[in-house]
């Protein structure tokens, strides 16, 4: 995947299909490449398409477990979890953007700063002018 679907993520959902086991193989190679861009930011993983089997929430997916990942058993179809597993991706990915310790984020928040900075000063900038210009359009009362 490209490297700019990684730029600015705080959360990554990793999703795969309890019908086709390619899919869960894949979760390696996925969470591999992630890391190269996002080393830290939480990950979720899910299992979709449980509605096709329910069986299925009886196997053990060690990927999840092995890397400490929390990990969703989840239908799409029916939306079995779904506004849980996206409120829990929300609020981890908040709380990993208010406190990253990721060199790459701390650069992102100084520019984000700095552009506000900017922006403040640009509109303070205005109003200055504004005012200017209103002072010298104000009719001054004639004194004879
Ligand atoms: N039974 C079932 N089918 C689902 C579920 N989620 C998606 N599907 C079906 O799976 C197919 C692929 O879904 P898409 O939304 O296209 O997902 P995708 O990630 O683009 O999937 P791929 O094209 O297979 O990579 C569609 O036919 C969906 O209807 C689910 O929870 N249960």
């Amino acid at each position: 995947m490209h490297a700019s679907y990684y730029h600015k993520a705080h959360a990554c959902i990793m999703v795969f299909d309890v019908q086709r086991k390619i899919t869960y193989k894949n979760l390696n190679t996925w969470y591999q490449e992630l890391r190269e861009y996002r080393p830290e930011i939480p990950c979720i993983v899910v299992a979709n398409k449980i509605d096709a089997d329910l069986k299925v929430t009886q196997k053990n997916f060690n990927f999840a477990k092995k890397l400490n990942l929390p990990f969703y058993f989840v239908s799409a179809a029916d939306g079995t979890n779904v506004v849980k597993l996206f409120t829990d991706a929300i609020k981890l990915a908040v709380s990993y953007k208010q406190d990253s310790q990721d060199f790459m984020d701390q650069v992102m928040q100084e520019l984000e700063n700095f552009e506000l900075d900017k922006k403040v000063e640009e509109e303070e900038e205005d109003d200055l002018s504004d005012k200017e210009e209103y002072d010298t359009h104000v009719a001054k009362p004639h004194i004879p």
